[in-house]
């Protein structure tokens, strides 16, 4: 429903409220523009508008008409020798600065983003264009807070593709200029239109006449000479001649008419609240008072094509006939039904994988979205649920409805199920909505085939496992190696290595990479990021965290060699000169974070390799903390020198290492226990916790911090939530 309210607004209006932006943006650099221009004058604080008016009555044969524009400029109409001409006069002294010639690109440029050239009924479009732009903004930010899980989480690093990412970040730089934008726009096309308030200020004046004695010296006028130049918006002057005519003010305040003869009101009427808020949303929509502010508000319109682009893109991936299954075998006739609960659709590509891999041991399969749940499956024995995680535990849009239809699906009896959630562990609610459906479809009466089975990060691995342990139950020979579409690849060329863990059988190696001869220089990554390999003979990439930036100049990571483990085992032979080829995968939300909070750094065994690559890019002004663990100082402390000298720079405020193959030896989470004072104190200015390394020991870590934390009344999950605990785990 809110995805709709957001979707269809945009395809119906988008490029409408896109127009609308960028001449609005072009419309914002005016200000500044004219500024340079024609640098008017300032007023000084105590000018009055009795020595303008003086100055200009001196000044010009025939002055009809002064105008101060919203930017402080005075604009004094007069009949010339010509006809009716327009001065920009000094707003002290009333004198001439030269002919008034505004710009005709922006009047034909404001006319446009305004009207459309199209009367009232362009002036309803823009209306109704400004309207639209409200409901995407209120639409896209509940959105927002709906996939992120909590208002909470709002500002943290954003998810998803490319396309995803950049309308989130487009989307939260620009909300607030937007809004204002829209509903400024909205509320003077109405009142424009009629539909509130009064017509705009340009005046309707009570019938009021001068007195008809001889004309008081402009200079001496009460009214005048109490009126602050800043409230001054407009002055016509009395008809030459007529004793009787008066002369037509306009404030800040209202509208009035001055007697030419004793320079007093004859008549004042105040502002209504909505001629007021007209002046406001004008001020506020137009920037015209300065021209700094007009040029931020020009800036949050340039995102909205932004937004209107990304947007397109993903809502066009969505849509995108999911992915093609090849051989999909009717509902009613199928033994197994894979179901598939997807937002980003990398789950479809597993679901595909595994329906291929069926086919091919001879069974009839039928694929198809969660949402599509059928009222029965009449020949299935077998219910298999791919179902992804978004938000705070929520389904992911292929899968919103099923819930809800699960009441009315009649399992047949017999009808087996098992569900595998994919989600991403850093997220508190790690698979949960798996978890829903899988004790759903248990009180539904399904017998599970297996227990809840999670794929961390579409971990192909995880996922292969999982279909050997699922063809075993029903009698195949199953080894789905699901392979992503992978994105552009470069080639890499190892220039140095250095070993560790010999002594334990359990070799490490820190690998460093330059950009191999004739690619395109290094990719853009930071430290915390992933590099997806692909070893020789494999077209399935395996992960490994980056322990260096880009601004490093090399590419590092540290592997450990895997029994039997076909990239670790190639990775570990490598000698400079030799190449590999990979992909950058971003992993935002493993960077070093930003702003000066404390970061407590802990890693064990390979795991601190990413650690030492974040203390390489931060600075002294952040304290940062590194607790690491490994076996034995002496055969595989990765990193022990150049931990060292980061303490010596700055960089690392403090290190504690762990060994767990020494005499009265302990590991990291041992560390944090003997340290739990200091780490509360740390926590307490809204440290950042970073964990690296393997389940085990990252388990070990939560246990400590969770007591830890219990004097302070905070928790890991807390903790997670605010974005504050944040692991990478393999
Ligand atoms: C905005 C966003 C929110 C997410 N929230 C969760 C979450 O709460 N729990 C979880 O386990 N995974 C979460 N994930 C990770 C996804 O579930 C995971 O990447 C999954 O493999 C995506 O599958 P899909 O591409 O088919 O949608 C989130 C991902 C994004 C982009």
């Amino acid at each position: 429903m809110l995805r709709s309210l957001h979707t269809w607004p945009t395809l119906l209006a988008g490029v409408l409220v896109t127009f609308m932006a960028v001449t609005g943006s072009v419309l914002s650099l005016e200000p500044a523009v004219s500024r340079l221009a024609s640098p008017a004058p300032v007023a000084a604080a105590e000018s009055s508008v009795a020595e303008l008016v003086a100055g200009v009555a001196a000044g010009f044969t025939e002055p009809q008409r002064l105008v101060q524009k919203a930017g402080g400029e005075v604009i004094v109409y007069h009949a010339g020798e010509t006809g009716m001409a327009a001065d920009l006069v000094d707003p002290t002294t009333g004198a001439s600065l030269g002919a008034y010639e505004p710009s005709p690109f922006f009047l034909t440029l404001t006319e446009l983003h305004r009207s459309l050239f199209a009367g009232e009924a362009g002036r309803i479009a823009t209306g109704t264009g400004a309207a639209v732009m409200i409901l995407l903004s209120v639409g896209g930010l509940l959105l927002l807070v709906k996939r992120s899980g909590s208002w909470k989480r709002l500002l943290k690093p954003s998810q998803g593709t490319f396309a995803q990412r950049l309308h989130v970040e487009a989307g939260r730089f620009a909300l607030a200029g937007i809004v204002l934008l829209a509903v400024s726009g909205l509320f003077m096309s109405m009142t424009t239109l009629g539909l509130v308030g009064a017509p705009a200020l340009d005046g309707f004046m009570t019938f009021a006449e001068s007195s008809g004695g001889p004309a008081m010296a402009v200079t001496e006028m009460p009214v005048l000479k109490d009126l602050g130049l800043a409230d001054l918006r407009e002055l016509t002057f009395p008809a030459k001649g007529d004793p009787y005519d008066v002369f037509s003010l306009t404030t800040a305040a209202g509208t009035g008419s001055i007697d030419q003869a004793t320079g007093e009101l004859v008549a004042f009427t105040q502002n209504t609240p909505a001629q007021s808020l007209y002046q406001l949303a004008f001020t506020l929509h137009t920037g015209q008072d300065t021209w700094a502010y007009a040029l931020v508000l020009g800036w949050a319109g340039l995102c909205v094509p932004v937004l209107f682009v990304s947007g397109l893109a993903t809502w066009a991936a969505r849509i995108r006939k999911p992915v093609r299954i090849a051989g999909n075998d009717p509902a009613a006739r199928a033994e197994t039904v894979i179901l598939v609960g997807s937002e980003g659709n990398t789950t479809w590509g597993f679901a595909r994988s595994l329906h291929a891999a069926l086919k091919a041991e001879g069974q009839c399969v039928h694929t198809a979205a969660m949402n599509d749940l059928a009222k029965s499956y009449p020949a299935a024995k077998r219910l298999i649920v791919l179902a992804a995680t978004y938000g705070d535990g929520d389904a992911p849009a292929s899968a919103c409805r099923f819930l809800a239809r699960l009441p009315a699906f009649k399992a047949a009896p017999g009808l087996a199920g098992s569900v595998v959630g994919f989600g991403d562990r850093s997220f508190p609610a790690f698979c949960a909505y798996a978890g829903d459906v899988e004790k759903a479809l248990k009180d539904k009466g399904l017998d599970p085939l297996l227990e809840l089975a999670t794929v961390d990060r579409q971990s192909t691995q995880q996922f292969a496992a999982w279909s050997r342990a699922f063809g075993q139950t029903i009698g195949i020979d199953l080894d789905v190696a699901h392979k992503a579409e992978l994105p552009e690849l470069s080639d890499f060329e190892c220039v140095s290595r250095r070993d560790y863990g010999q002594a334990y059988q359990t070799p490490k190696s820190v690998l460093r990479f330059r950009a191999a001869a004739g690619t395109k220089g290094l990719p853009a990554f930071r430290a915390g990021d992933l590099i997806g390999i692909l070893p020789a003979g494999s077209d399935v990439p395996r992960f490994y965290s980056l322990a260096s930036s880009t601004a490093d100049g090399y590419l590092e990571i540290a592997v450990s060699k895997q029994p039997g483990g076909l990239c670790s085992n190639q990775l570990c032979d490598l000698i400079p000169g030799d190449r590999i080829t990979g992909f950058i995968k971003g992993n935002s939300r493993f960077n070093l974070p930003d702003g000066k909070a404390p970061l407590i750094l802990i890693g064990a065994g390979t795991g601190v390799a990413p650690l030492v690559g974040m203390a390489r890019g931060n600075r002294p002004q952040k304290a940062a903390y590194l607790f690491a663990g490994s076996r034995d100082p002496g055969s595989d402390l990765l990193y022990g020198e150049e931990i060292e000298a980061l303490i010596g720079e700055g960089r690392l405020q403090r290190a504690r290492l762990s060994f767990s193959r020494v005499p009265d030896g302990a590991y990291v989470q041992d560390a944090l226990r003997a340290e739990a004072g200091e780490l509360r104190r740390i926590v307490e200015k809204g440290a950042h916790i970073m964990i690296c390394g393997g389940r085990g020991m990252a388990d070990g870590v939560r246990d400590a911090f969770e007591d830890v934390l219990a004097p302070l009344g905070l928790t890991v999950t807390k903790l997670k939530a605010d974005g504050r605990y944040l692991e990478d785990v393999y």
